[in-house]
């Protein structure tokens, strides 16, 4: 089966800074994969690249067997932004949010048909907020925030989801309810890729994690992934004292 994502030797700089280096990597189909790595280690700029709002220096970037751009403009990838990138105050409820999931769909009018309606609605009721649909979106609390980006990817019909963070500012019941819902999505055959810090939510959820440090460290089964090793070279954690 052709990956979904396919990331061959991908280099990027900002001026003198590289953020990644010779990164390569594939996303099988249907699969969770978890994204790991500090802050700075490039986990943004790998995202941008992958939906391609940014070109890499070199290398080459394949999503659904098309350039990313092309994949994002026809709604093949979806993203889940970090809350931090939101204008909560912007006077939309969450249904319109989810809405903005359906407009690679909208034909000619630019008018939302029934089918637009009942994809909206069926999002809604996966992420548990069909109470919530007509509240303002800065009225939401933040996992609630979480889910209802999740809902517009999930209304949206992208067969790949990338996630920033989902689960950053997010309580125990939220969690849950966002990890059970990529796991039903990838059953599906969504192809899924979330970066996060919750190294504890790995296991659970991911088929495969993948440690960056401007390039990949290492990938593979989460538990053999996140061994204290692993965590050493991509966190500088000195877990041989914590052994002690
Ligand atoms: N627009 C930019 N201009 C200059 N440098 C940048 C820019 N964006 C990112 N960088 C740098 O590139 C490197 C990778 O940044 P990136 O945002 O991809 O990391 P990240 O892993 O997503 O970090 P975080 O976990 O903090 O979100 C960092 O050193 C960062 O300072």
């Amino acid at each position: 089966m052709r990956p979904a994502v396919r990331v061959e030797d991908v280099t990027v700089h900002y001026g003198e800074v590289q953020a990644l280096n010779g990164v390569s990597l594939t996303l099988e189909q249907g699969r969770v994969h978890a994204l790991i790595g500090v802050n700075g280690s490039g986990k943004s700029t790998l995202f941008k690249t992958i939906m391609g709002v940014l070109r890499p220096d070199s290398g080459t970037v394949e999503v659904d067997g098309q350039t990313p751009a092309r994949a994002r403009k026809s709604g093949a990838i979806g993203y889940v932004p970090q809350s931090e990138t939101v204008d909560w105050a912007f006077p939309l409820s969450v249904r319109d949010v989810v809405m903005t999931g359906r407009y690679g769909h909208l034909g000619f009018t630019r008018r939302a048909r029934r089918a637009d309606h009942e994809a909206v609605n069926a999002a809604l009721a996966r992420v548990e907020l069909t109470d919530l649909a007509d509240r303002q979106i800065g009225q939401l609390s933040g996992g609630q925030r979480k889910r209802a980006f999740l809902a517009r990817g999930i209304a949206q019909h992208a067969r790949i989801l990338l996630l920033d963070e989902p689960f950053a500012g997010v309580d125990k019941p939220s969690e849950a309810t966002i990890t059970r819902q990529l796991r039903a999505l990838a059953a599906d055959g969504v192809t899924i890729l979330i970066s996060t810090h919750d190294l504890a939510a790995v296991p659970g959820l991911a088929d495969e994690a993948l440690l960056l440090m401007r390039r990949i460290l290492a990938r593979g089964e989460p538990a053999e992934v996140l061994s204290p090793e692993n965590l050493a070279l991509a966190f500088g954690l000195d877990v041989s004292q914590e052994r002690v």
